[in-house]
């Protein structure tokens, strides 16, 4: 029977009309969230991410303000720029859109985001906590895919649980999240590629998250009968947008599989602004 698939539309906005209550009742006590997102130059996938960041902050009721920096910022003049913002009261959440130009490392930069500001919870304190089982700013998209496989109704303890992909916004969280529910978790990444191991970790996993970026690069006969899928992937292929997982044959085999597009992507959006709120609220326990 093929697999059920998870649209991430439905639990985006619950999650996005639970933000805008949350909104509502944070403007009557006298704090109104504000967005700011840094561009350094430009690009299309960014731009594509700052336009829905921008419609979904509106339709919220929080402030939002896209800054374009010009290309040729300096690495401290952005540093400098992003001390400002976190001096500023009325901003409580940075996100600094990716990618950057090449003479600016963007760690560098991201980790001098004030973390109770940090809103795609790159910093190394807000990994931490997330590490720790306690995260309060979280990785979007990791948080996406975790939260679609809980609504799915699993319990995680002692399941195979396979991440493919290990960067530090993604895949990593992703196999924190679920490793802090003892699931039992593997992470697959470019040495368990070289090893030519990926299939058979793969085949072992009652949940799969892959976040790489390569079209159908996990195959479907590979994927355990009955398993969950989360497709994290955008690719563009003869100008369509596909994901990692080959889903035609992936749908015959798994018991629930997120679509691309539609799917874990949807997520990212809805996560970014609930933890802009998250971020309003932390600074406020501060004051
Ligand atoms: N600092 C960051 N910069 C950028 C990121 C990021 O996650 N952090 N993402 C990329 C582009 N990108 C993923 O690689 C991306 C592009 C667009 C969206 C987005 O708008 N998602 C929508 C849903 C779209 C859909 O229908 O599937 C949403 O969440 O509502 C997310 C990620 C660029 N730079």
């Amino acid at each position: 029977m093929p697999a059920q698939i998870l649209k991430g539309k439905p639990l985006a906005d619950k999650i996005k009309e639970q933000t805008r209550k949350e909104v509502e009742e944070l403007k009557q006590k006298g704090i109104e969230p504000f967005l700011v997102a840094v561009q350094v130059g430009e690009n299309a996938a960014s731009k594509f991410y700052t336009d829905n960041q921008r419609k979904n902050a509106e339709q919220l009721g929080i402030k939002y303000e896209l800054r374009e920096l010009p290309a040729e910022t300096t690495q401290e003049e952005l540093i400098k720029y992003i001390e400002d913002l976190n001096n500023d009261d009325k901003v409580s959440g940075i996100i600094l859109q990716m990618p950057l130009p090449p003479h600016i490392e963007a760690r560098e930069v991201q980790w001098k985001i004030a973390f109770e500001k940090d809103i795609e919870g790159v910093t190394p304190h807000n990994m931490g906590l997330v590490s720790f089982g306690k995260p309060r700013l979280a990785p979007c998209t990791a948080v996406g895919a975790y939260e679609l496989v809980k609504s799915t109704g699993i319990d995680l303890t002692g399941k195979e649980v396979v991440v493919v992909g290990h960067s530090d916004i993604v895949g990593k969280p992703a196999a924190l999240l679920h490793l802090n529910d003892l699931g039992t978790v593997t992470v697959c990444h470019i040495g368990t590629a070289k090893a030519g191991k990926t299939p058979e970790h793969v085949a072992r996993a009652d949940v799969l998250i892959v976040a790489v970026g390569v079209p159908g690069l996990i195959k479907g006969e590979w994927i355990k009968p009955g398993a969950i899928v989360i497709d994290i992937g955008i690719n563009e292929v003869d100008g369509k947008i596909v994901g990692d997982v080959e889903f035609d044959k992936a749908v015959e085999r798994a018991g629930i599989i997120t679509p691309v597009p539609g799917g874990a992507g949807t997520m990212t959006t809805a996560i970014l602004l609930r933890n802009v709120v998250e971020a309003a609220k932390w600074q406020a326990e501060k004051r």
